[in-house]
């Protein structure tokens, strides 16, 4: 991680604990919103009007809250409006590196070897660790946005007027079912998964394992229609299938999640490869990233040695 904008040779790719071993995600820094107008959004400063061409996500394909940015990214239709760079799977010494794996990209505005590059450009003294998603403002040369839960939500209108959409991720009638739902979908299911696999304590571990699996078996009850609130696709969908489009193949093994697969829940898995199959998503997954980055993580596996299967993730991909 960065301290005052010092890249640390003693960091630790695995995020705070606390004293009971549990696992502790860092609180994203940089909060400005891309509107239609340029007016400022719920949180940071205004100036980040909505443009074609002027903005560029950096995502890491393997990391789930980057690829609900490019979920949405893709359902709102803003391909061509967003461009997008890709960091290599693996997460080296000095964080997220540019280039070199298939499928990943060089860092085409300043030719970085690494993400935390970006961040110091961003802020000379940055304070923290150097994550993806992060959404660059190319005309102004700054960061606009490191947190995906505003960049999922901000792509969902700000470029309304530029590329009009039937798609409506957050509809406000439902909003506070949104966020309830999303709140416990974060902290148990999106973050759960790795609570347990970085547990560094029995306790932890349980605690978190199982509260994965309540909130699985919870949404498999849930689902009656096509999607978590009936008819209508929202943010909830899309972040929930980042984490189910992972379990199987990557969670289940190196997180030990493994009480049961997500092809144990029938309503899951078909709500699962309906989501896959919406326009532009299954573009967003890479399983051969997927594994690669998350068998990759020394602290957990330390010969990288990644599992062979299941068959069934791999003929579902091949299928849609
Ligand atoms: N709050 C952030 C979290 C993003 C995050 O933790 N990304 C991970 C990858 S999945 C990362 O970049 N980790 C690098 C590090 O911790 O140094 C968001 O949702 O945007």
């Amino acid at each position: 991680m960065l301290v005052d904008g010092k890249w640390q040779e003693n960091w630790q790719p695995v995020q705070k604990a606390d004293k009971d071993g549990r696992f502790v995600r860092q609180v994203s820094s940089f909060r400005n919103w891309i509107t239609p107008d340029g007016s400022a959004g719920p949180t940071g400063e205004g100036g980040f009007k909505a443009e074609a061409g002027r903005y560029r996500l950096y995502v890491a394909l393997i990391c789930p809250w980057a690829s609900r940015t490019l979920i949405a990214r893709a359902l709102k239709g803003l391909e061509d409006v967003i461009p997008v760079t890709i960091v290599n799977p693996t997460l080296t010494d000095q964080g997220w590196q540019f280039g070199g794996y298939p499928g990943a990209d060089e860092d085409p505005l300043f030719g970085s070897t690494y993400m935390h590059e970006l961040y110091t450009r961003a802020d000379p003294e940055f304070t923290g660790r150097a994550t993806v998603p992060v959404l660059w403002d190319m005309k102004q040369n700054v960061m606009v946005n490191n947190e995906s839960a505003d960049i999922l939500r901000m792509l969902d209108t700000a470029f309304e007027e530029l590329v009009p959409s039937d798609v409506r991720l957050f509809p406000e009638a439902i909003g506070d079912q949104i966020e309830t739902l999303n709140k416990r979908v974060y902290d148990k299911l999106n973050n759960g998964v790795y609570k347990s696999g970085f547990a560094s304590s029995q306790k932890a571990y349980d605690e978190a394992v199982s509260e994965v699996f309540e909130t699985l078996d919870m949404l498999e009850d849930k689902l009656t229609g096509d999607y978590i609130f009936g008819d209508q696709l929202t943010e909830t969908d899309i972040r929930i299938f980042v984490t189910l489009i992972r379990f199987d193949a990557a969670y289940y093994g190196i997180f030990k999640t493994n009480r049961r697969q997500i092809a144990d829940y029938p309503r899951l898995s078909a709500y699962m490869e309906r989501i896959l199959r919406l326009p532009g998503v299954r573009d967003t997954v890479d399983m051969d990233h997927i594994t690669r980055g998350y068998y990759s993580i020394k602290a957990l596996n330390p010969n990288g040695i990644r599992p062979v299967g299941p068959d069934h993730i791999t003929k579902l991909l091949e299928a849609v």
